[in-house]
């Protein structure tokens, strides 16, 4: 698969984050990337490792072939508007990450040009992140490029795009989920004696543990806990606190508000 020179659209969080994964997977070579913003002061980092910084969305997507837009929700139809005559579909591929904009509703604003919708997380940064894809009028090898260079991220899954909301949730919002719950272990484990810095490190490697028996061993979480948990022993002990305070409840509880938002927005 050759290389293909990249163009994200909107250097901001999710932005950045790509081009430091694209980067630290080896997929492209820093003078192939181009990033835009409209203030791109805070791109020094990746300027300094040789990636094209652009005001100028016109010329990023002119001299790319492989864009990734990565504006908000409520100004992404108004900016793609502004460049839809940079668009070639001889030459173009669209990914969009933005969240709750339909593949229609792109597609609409930028005529011919075939849209794949992906919801990375943040730690596409360091090529950890789910990514879930979705298309509809992308040819097979344009969706086997996009799968490819995402697979070099971290992994993916294709869905159906009804569950993109879903996958933004779960997968994008679920790391800003996940450090929350690490960040309470570490206040809890500072409480019972540990100082910051290896209670960090305790509650990280912890739950990186506990990910990797799920992913590497195929397993239910409940067959895991079920080895920890010693009849009367302060596991069970915790766990079942934790569940009277309504641990579980609140989580499931925070994942439709989420959903929610998205979807009433
Ligand atoms: N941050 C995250 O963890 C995730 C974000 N997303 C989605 O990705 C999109 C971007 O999110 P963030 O990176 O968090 O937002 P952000 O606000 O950090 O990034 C958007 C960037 O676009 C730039 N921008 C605005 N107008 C522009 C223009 N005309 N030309 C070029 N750049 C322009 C802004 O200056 C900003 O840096 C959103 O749609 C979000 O819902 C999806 C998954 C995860
Ligand atoms: O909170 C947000 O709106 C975005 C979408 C997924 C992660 N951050």
């Amino acid at each position: 698969m050759s290389a293909k020179k990249i163009a994200i659209i909107g250097g901001g969080n999710l932005g950045s984050a790509i081009a430091q994964g694209l980067l630290k997977s080896g997929f492209s070579k820093a003078g192939d990337i181009t990033i835009t913003k409209r203030n791109t002061s805070t791109l020094a980092g990746l300027k300094e490792a040789g990636v094209r910084i652009e005001t100028d969305n016109a010329v990023a997507i002119r001299e790319s072939e492989v864009i990734v837009v990565a504006l908000k929700p409520y100004n992404v139809r108004e900016v793609l508007q502004e460049f839809k005559s940079s668009f070639d579909p001889g030459k173009h591929i669209l990914i969009s990450v933005v969240t709750g904009v339909s593949i229609d509703d792109l597609e609409h604003v930028v005529p011919g040009m075939p849209v794949v919708r992906a919801m990375p997380n943040t730690a596409i940064a360091i090529q950890e992140s789910i990514t879930c894809i979705s298309h509809k009028h992308a040819t097979e090898e344009q969706v086997r490029y996009i799968k490819t260079m995402f697979d070099q991220l971290g992994a993916t899954v294709s869905i159906d795009e009804k569950l993109m909301d879903a996958a933004t949730v779960l997968g994008a919002c679920g790391i800003a989920f996940a450090l929350r719950y690490i960040r309470a272990n570490i206040q809890g484990g500072i409480e019972i004696g540990f100082d910051v810095r290896t209670a960090s490190l305790i509650a990280a490697q912890t739950v990186k543990g506990a990910a990797e028996l799920l992913i590497r061993e195929n397993r239910h979480p409940e067959e895991e806990i079920d080895k920890v948990t010693t009849p009367k022993g302060c596991t069970i002990a915790g766990l079942n606190e934790m569940e009277h305070q309504g641990f579980s409840s609140s989580l499931i509880k925070g994942i439709t508000a989420s959903y929610d938002k998205i979807v009433k927005d």
